[in-house]
């Protein structure tokens, strides 16, 4: 079925007409005809916005001692509804710096006014009614694209609306956007031009009056830039303003927009209609020769390609933005004071009204967060799979390399290597696997975050808990595989019933303590042993992944996987194995203490040889000096009833550590801007 008030052109595409204020999609021919449905959700709500900026500035900081760069110079502009317009300019020029201020993402450094309708931005109602998309694909690669769709709607929508009104506009979007078909696909398998359409779709779920896209065309081939092109000029000519950055445009592209900005080193060249491009060049005295690109010839010009005065002249011909001589009809631009007449403070009213900061609850935003960690740790094979494989070989290994050493007097040392070895694989592993994969989540989470789709807050704890589980699972198998092949102090079945207390005790971890404490009196000794060795374990893991978080919160991957390992070297020198804590020099006795892993090993030697664990046989050398458990306590200077120290002191780094990843975090997403 053909879309209502449609033409057909010569490049089989459809283009857009306006028919009584209904404005049909334009689509790849094939795609259009298969649209049948009235896009009654996808039309904005609201009354268009129209924003004028003034004065902009924005200056960086080189670095220490290094100066200030200014990358913007005073730009004024103005941004009329129903308009796609392009910001462009040479590479360097202050493209995305001035969409990164417009949007209101970047925020330091910035001077400067921008107003909406009339009256200064409130930044609260601006975010509400705008979104912006950043270049790279910020999407969710594991989940499909009826996934990715559906969870946005579960954080976007009114938690009023149910799924089946939530899945009208998730099908009214994708159908619209040439998407329906790919429903099921993975966002990591989409084409350039597809992600791109998905991470409109993601935002239009929100009905957004303004829409900010960084180089939405950059890494597409011609026909997946006309369509992305050509629907951001539906969706602006359906009432809303859409402000793109473009490196630069083939001619026909080019034509697509209605508005450009032109930037040159940070000041404003051109500032007008697509078509009246042409007539300013020819009018400044530098005319665009024929079967020219103008998008290209202003590029050149903007470049000083043909000389710095050039630039000189359209600068102030533009007033750096102020002119608006060369838009549609200067003389219909409403003043600003007209504007909020237009306009009235009653609008703003409403919009104070909806909900303060995201679209929905705390509580629907952290149940919807750790639905998708799920489904994600469910598909990723690195995070998961991976993870629980690792645990599996090492701790084989492990348990052959020191099969029996946990109950023969003679091999005490090789067992104490062995928990020390037991350490180092929990502190490595969910250490790096974070480190590693962090980054990339972030950028995630701050396009998603600074869009309103959820707070920091209910980040944070999704992630928190979606990972409980797996290091939870992990460490079990690692454990008993470790712990039986090694022979350490151990009854089977007691072990089975209360290693499910063990667990419970680290899922509930305030009640730890106490469920332990009660379990005491009552528990045989060698289910406590494993208990304990099994808690420090966790502990151990939950710590080394809160190091992680935290350094992959405040590094990049190449400066985290550098810092990560290299400060764990100082942690593992004053754990009290190779020099043992005895014999660490008085000035340097203060670096036990802030090593966790010396809280690790403390544990371990505990829970192995402490609780009173009675003469260990002898059967394998005449001679055994580490028979009594005792003996060898005093020379590596442990003590033998130090867990509940030990699990203290683990529990206020794994608090400290997360509380300090999580400030980094919001530190981090607000440094970026
Ligand atoms: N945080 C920063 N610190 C130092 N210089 C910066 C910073 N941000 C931007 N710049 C510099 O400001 C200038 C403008 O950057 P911007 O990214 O806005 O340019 P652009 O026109 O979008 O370029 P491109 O098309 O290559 O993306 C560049 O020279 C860039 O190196």
């Amino acid at each position: 079925m053909m879309l209502a008030g449609a033409e057909i052109e010569d490049g089989g595409s459809v283009s857009y007409k306006e028919d009584s204020g209904n404005v049909a999609m334009s689509l790849p021919r094939a795609k259009a005809q298969e649209k049948s449905s009235p896009d009654q959700h996808i039309k904005p709500r609201r009354e268009p916005v129209d924003i004028h900026f003034s004065n902009i500035t924005c200056t960086v900081s080189l670095g220490f001692n290094k100066g200030h760069k200014q990358i913007l110079h005073g730009v004024h502009g103005r941004l009329r509804p129903r308009q796609l317009i392009a910001i462009m300019g040479p590479s360097g020029a202050g493209k995305s710096t001035l969409l990164d201020v417009l949007s209101g993402y970047r925020i330091s450094g910035v001077g400067g006014a921008v107003f909406i309708n009339g009256r200064g931005r409130i930044m609260k109602n601006f975010k509400k009614m705008s979104c912006y998309i950043q270049q790279d694909d910020r999407l969710q690669g594991l989940l499909t694209v009826g996934e990715n769709m559906t969870l946005a709607a579960d954080l976007k929508l009114p938690t009023s609306k149910d799924k089946y009104e939530k899945g009208e506009i998730i099908e009214e979007i994708l159908t619209n956007l040439g998407l329906y078909e790919h429903i099921n696909t993975r966002g990591a398998q989409l084409s350039g031009g597809q992600r791109k359409r998905l991470s409109i779709a993601l935002e239009l779920i929100s009905n957004p009056l303004i829409m900010f896209l960084d180089e939405p065309t950059t890494g597409l081939d011609s026909s997946s830039c006309s369509q992305v092109v050509e629907l951001c000029r539906t969706l602006a000519h359906q009432g809303r303003t859409i402000v793109c950055t473009v490196h630069q445009p083939s001619a026909s592209l080019f034509a697509m927009f209605d508005h450009v900005y032109i930037l040159a080193a940070g000041q404003c060249l051109y500032q007008g209609t697509t078509k009246n491009l042409v007539p300013y060049l020819e009018q400044a005295g530098v005319p665009c020769p024929i079967y020219h690109n103008p998008a290209d010839y202003v590029i050149e010009l903007a470049c000083g390609e043909y000389g710095e005065d050039k630039i000189q002249v359209l600068t102030s011909k533009a007033e750096n933005g102020r002119s608006l001589d060369w838009f549609e009809d200067p003389q219909a631009i409403p003043s600003m004071e007209a504007l909020r007449k237009q306009y009235p403070l009653s609008v703003l009213r409403e919009q104070d009204a909806g909900p303060s900061v995201e679209e929905t609850p705390q509580s629907n935003q952290r149940s919807v967060l750790i639905k998708r960690g799920f489904l994600k740790a469910k598909r990723d094979s690195t995070m998961t799979h991976l993870r629980l494989i690792v645990n599996v070989v090492v701790g084989i290994m492990l348990g052959m390399l020191f099969i029996d050493a946990g109950n023969e007097g003679s091999r005490v040392l090789e067992n104490y290597n062995l928990l020390f070895a037991i350490l180092m694989h929990h502190m490595m592993s969910p250490m790096m696997l974070t480190i590693l994969t962090f980054p990339s989540e972030m950028s995630i989470l701050s396009k998603e975050h600074f869009n309103r789709w959820y707070s920091l807050g209910s980040y944070y704890i999704s992630i928190t808990i979606v990972d409980l589980p797996i290091s939870i699972v992990s460490c079990a198998v690692f454990s008993v595989i470790v712990y039986t092949m090694s022979s350490q102090p151990l009854e089977i079945v007691r072990f089975s019933m209360f290693f499910a207390i063990s667990l419970y005790t680290v899922l509930v971890a305030q009640s730890f303590g106490l469920m332990i404490g009660a379990a005491f009196n009552v528990v045989p000794l060698e289910v406590v042993r494993f208990s304990i060795f099994f808690a420090i374990s966790l502990y151990t893991v939950l710590v080394a992944q809160s190091f992680g978080l935290m350094i992959g919160a405040a590094f990049n991957v190449v400066n985290g996987t550098f810092l990560g390992p290299t400060l764990s070297v100082p942690m593992m020198m004053f754990a009290g194995f190779g020099v043992t804590l005895r014999d660490l020099p008085p000035y340097l006795y203060w670096g036990s203490y802030i090593s966790y892993l010396r809280y690790g090993l403390e544990g371990f030697i505990g829970a192995i040889y402490g609780l009173k664990r009675p003469q260990l046989e002898c059967n394998q050398a005449p001679y055994c000096h580490y028979k009594h458990p005792r003996q060898f306590l005093s020379e590596v200077s442990m003590s033998p009833d130090m867990f509940w120290w030990d699990v203290l002191a683990l529990t206020v780094f794994v608090l400290v550590l997360r509380v300090a990843a999580f400030l980094l975090l919001k530190w981090k997403l607000n440094a970026v801007r």
